[in-house]
């Protein structure tokens, strides 16, 4: 719908589209009826192609904006030969765009506590939008149990989604599309959000891409788009340490597997070497499970100082399978207080145990993150381990997950992966990327092993802490995806190969700079 390319992978929050709004009215030349009409032919021409064949249209319209929008779409679609009902709830306020787009459509108005639907006809949602305020109720919930068997289009969100934090406020709608405008708000991809928008299509209402500009969107919708430039593709004359080289510390000899199969991952996805790093106990299992992968010991933190000392690897993970305790903490710090220049450790993931083992002494995590010139630090946590860090943020119910996501990045120095269906990864400079391309497949023993292995390979080989956190998510969702049902951890590796290939094909024939 004739936007610039990457714009649609800004998301801006409700705030920052009223924003949005007033700076595109202040420079004109539409004024904001004008961006209405837009909005709301938009709409219109969504169910025009869509539902070519629909019997009749109810438009169900609120007081406020989202409803003028839906005067419009009502006007529109009866002018184009639709048999279109309206049904309201709440006047416009006198003088509003709304109360402009009202006057200008004429169909007879009856009020949504009426509202009935006949079997096969469609239903647009225009009551609520950006400005929900509080739970739907009353005449809006039934509204909603009507519509529940009927193909609804949502103007900008459907009534009842929190267009900030995905969260339903007491119900909302089930949209089969819903059309939003300029860009995308972070309710669109959170959950249950998401689910409830069904497919969902940006409009462009005339918001020129300067005056977005003004706003500086600082979240993203986490595709290639937003890191291939950064992605890392093999110089011809590269050698094997060029590549980057990855280390996984491994657990005791009963729990090896889960740092094998990090380190698998971290190979496939293009470190040149990796190595194991094992307590002496554990060397026999290790060994007789590795081949291209190094094995090393590693029981202190004097031998962690050595391999780094010798081997020069420049990421680190540090968790999957590790075991929880104080060897756990000395050697994330040991990592920590190295210098990044001069080829030293470019970054720590932190996975799994390593997370849990720093649940009572998080600042001490976070002032060696914090110190210039640390490595930098990824923590990978999942929900319960996200509340093991940081209580009082998970806890705090004003927040959405994506701000819950900043709020840990900016408090640990570190970038958060905020794991889930909808996982959020944020940076301690307040970006942050919320990733859609997830499947339920995912959500399997030892999955989060090999997405703490993608990320280490891609910090190893140069790419910034963010940018990596933000491909190896995808990636790894990217993968799940395409395998499907029967994904065990194990075929991740394998199920990288062709994302992988793929995305250094389209790294290519990006220009350089
Ligand atoms: N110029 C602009 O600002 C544009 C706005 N647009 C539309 O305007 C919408 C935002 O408009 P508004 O800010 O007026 O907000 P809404 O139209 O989403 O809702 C605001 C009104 O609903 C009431 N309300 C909120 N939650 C309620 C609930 N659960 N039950 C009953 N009443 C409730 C509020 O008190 C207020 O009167 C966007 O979603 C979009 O559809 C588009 O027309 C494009 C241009
Ligand atoms: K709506």
């Amino acid at each position: 719908m004739g936007l610039p390319a990457g714009a649609n992978l800004e998301i801006l929050s409700p705030a920052e589209m009223a924003e949005a709004d007033r700076l595109a009215i202040a420079a004109g030349p539409l004024d904001g009826y004008g961006l209405m009409q837009r909005a709301g032919e938009a709409v219109a021409a969504v169910v025009l192609a869509r539902y070519p064949a629909a019997s009749r249209v109810h438009v169900l319209c609120g007081p406020g904006n989202n409803g003028g929008d839906g005067y419009v779409v009502a006007r529109v679609l009866a002018e184009a030969g639709v048999s279109v009902a309206v049904w309201a709830e709440g006047e416009p306020r006198a003088g509003s765009d709304a109360a402009i787009a009202l006057a200008r459509c004429r169909l007879e108005r009856r009020p949504l506590e009426a509202f009935i639907a006949e079997p096969g006809s469609l239903v647009v949602d225009a009551l609520y939008g950006a400005g929900l305020s509080r739970a739907l109720s009353g005449d809006a919930a039934r509204a909603v149990e009507i519509a529940a068997g009927l193909s609804v289009v949502a103007v900008d969100l459907p009534s009842g989604v929190s267009g900030e934090s995905g969260e339903i406020l007491g119900t909302a709608f089930c949209a089969a599309a819903t059309v939003t405008f300029a860009r995308k708000k972070p309710g669109h991809l959170l959950l249950p959000g998401r689910e409830h928008c069904g497919e969902v299509m940006l409009a462009d209402i005339g918001i020129r891409n300067e005056v977005i500009e003004q706003v500086a969107a600082r979240t993203f919708e986490n595709e290639p788009e937003l890191w291939l430039s950064n992605f890392p593709t093999p110089a011809v004359d590269t050698h094997k340490y060029k590549r980057g080289h990855v280390s996984v510390f491994s657990g005791g000899p009963s729990a090896t597997g889960a740092a094998r199969l990090s380190a698998l991952a971290a190979a496939r996805s293009g470190a040149g070497a990796v190595t194991v790093l094992s307590p002496a106990n554990a060397m026999q299992v290790n060994a007789a499970h590795l081949t291209s992968i190094m094995l090393r010991k590693a029981d202190t933190v004097e031998d962690v100082q050595e391999v780094i000392g010798d081997r020069r690897p420049s990421a680190f993970v540090l968790g999957p399978g590790f075991g929880i305790g104080d060897k756990a903490r000395d050697f994330a710090l040991a990592v920590l207080a190295r210098k990044r220049q001069d080829g030293g450790v470019e970054g720590l993931v932190l996975d799994a145990d390593g997370i849990t083992s720093f649940r009572n002494t998080v600042s001490t995590l976070s002032e060696a993150a914090g110190r210039p010139d640390a490595p930098a630090l990824i923590i990978t946590p999942h929900e319960g381990e996200f509340g093991r860090l940081f209580p009082d943020i998970l806890g705090d119910k004003k927040l959405s997950k994506l701000a819950k996501a900043r709020a840990a990045a900016a408090r640990a120095n570190a970038v958060i992966v905020y794991k889930g269906a909808d996982t959020v990864i944020a940076a301690p400079d307040s970006r942050a990327a919320i990733n859609a391309n997830g499947a339920p497949w995912l959500a399997t023993a030892g999955s989060g092993d090999v997405l703490s292995g993608i990320s280490a390979a891609l910090l190893a080989q140069g790419m910034q802490a963010f940018e990596s956190a933000c491909a190896a998510v995808w990636i790894h969702a990217e993968a799940g995806r395409r395998f499907g049902p029967g994904l065990t951890a194990e075929d991740l590796p394998l199920a990288l190969v062709a994302v992988l290939r793929e995305l250094v094909e389209a790294r290519q024939k990006v220009p350089i700079g």
